[in-house]
């Protein structure tokens, strides 16, 4: 049973259909990777997906059992890390993760233990301590990240996790990606970078005018790579 299951979702914005009959599932320990250009409906797609965002029809099942917006039970499988960055700049990365934690109901010894994990796996251990508001870009969406992880999630979805970050946080996101998915997390991901889908994703769904176009293992899109692959289906080169 996959760990994630979307049908049929819809969503208008007054008569504005942006995202329509979305659907795609990520199984135990697949990277799901979601391209489209600027405007594609994948904020709207994966927002939808984690609950944050009503949609107007359309299922979305998690682990098999239906995911509302009132479902504390599938929500609590779910690590979402949107694109704004949420964290406390006067506050250090771990007293961040303190917070968060406390969110989620984590305290104590089980806290500072998931934090040490959390910290190991986006690679800010030697960091923890620095004011977040003293951090880089990339050590800032590393910590959004870790943050998404605090309640071990089953199903991990970030959007756009390495837009605009510097190589050496990017290659830090992708490994800790490449190591949840190693230890049976469902990760989907939106991005525009084709190279990186490439290498990282075991599927992507190609999705354009809030549809989805074409779906499958990258090499599978009948085309020497996904930029070609994109260019062939939309008839756009991906950043318009
Ligand atoms: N709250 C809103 N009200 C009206 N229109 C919206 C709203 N949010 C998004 N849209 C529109 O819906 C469409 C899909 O937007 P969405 O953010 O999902 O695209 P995206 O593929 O994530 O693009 P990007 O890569 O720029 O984030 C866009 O045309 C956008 O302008």
């Amino acid at each position: 049973m996959p760990v994630l299951e979307v049908v049929g979702l819809r969503k208008s914005y007054k008569d504005r259909l942006v995202v329509d009959g979305v659907g795609f599932a990520v199984r135990e320990g697949e990277t799901y990777g979601l391209l489209g250009p600027n405007g594609a409906g994948k904020t709207t797609t994966i927002s939808m997906v984690v609950g944050v965002l009503a949609r107007d029809a359309g299922e979305v099942r998690i682990a098999g059992r239906p995911h509302d917006t009132a479902g504390r039970a599938t929500k609590s499988l779910i690590g979402y890390v949107p694109q704004e960055l949420a964290v406390y700049p006067d506050l250090t990365a771990r007293e961040n993760l303190r917070f968060f934690a406390g969110l989620y109901g984590i305290r104590g010894s089980e806290a500072r233990r998931r934090i040490g994990e959390v910290l190991e796996i986006v690679g800010l251990a030697d960091r923890a301590g620095e004011a977040a508001g003293k951090y880089s870009g990339g050590m800032s969406r590393r910590l959004n990240i870790g943050i998404g992880l605090l309640n071990r999630p089953r199903l991990l979805v970030l959007d756009e996790p390495t837009a605009g970050v510097d190589p050496q946080s990017r290659t830090s996101i992708l490994d800790s990606v490449r190591r949840l998915a190693g230890d049976g997390t469902a990760v989907l991901y939106t991005t525009h970078y084709m190279e990186e889908a490439q290498r990282l994703c075991d599927r992507v769904g190609i999705i354009d005018h809030g549809r989805m176009l074409a779906e499958g293992r990258p090499d599978e899109l009948g085309a020497p790579d996904l930029e070609a692959a994109f260019l062939q289906l939309t008839g756009r080169e991906l950043r318009d």
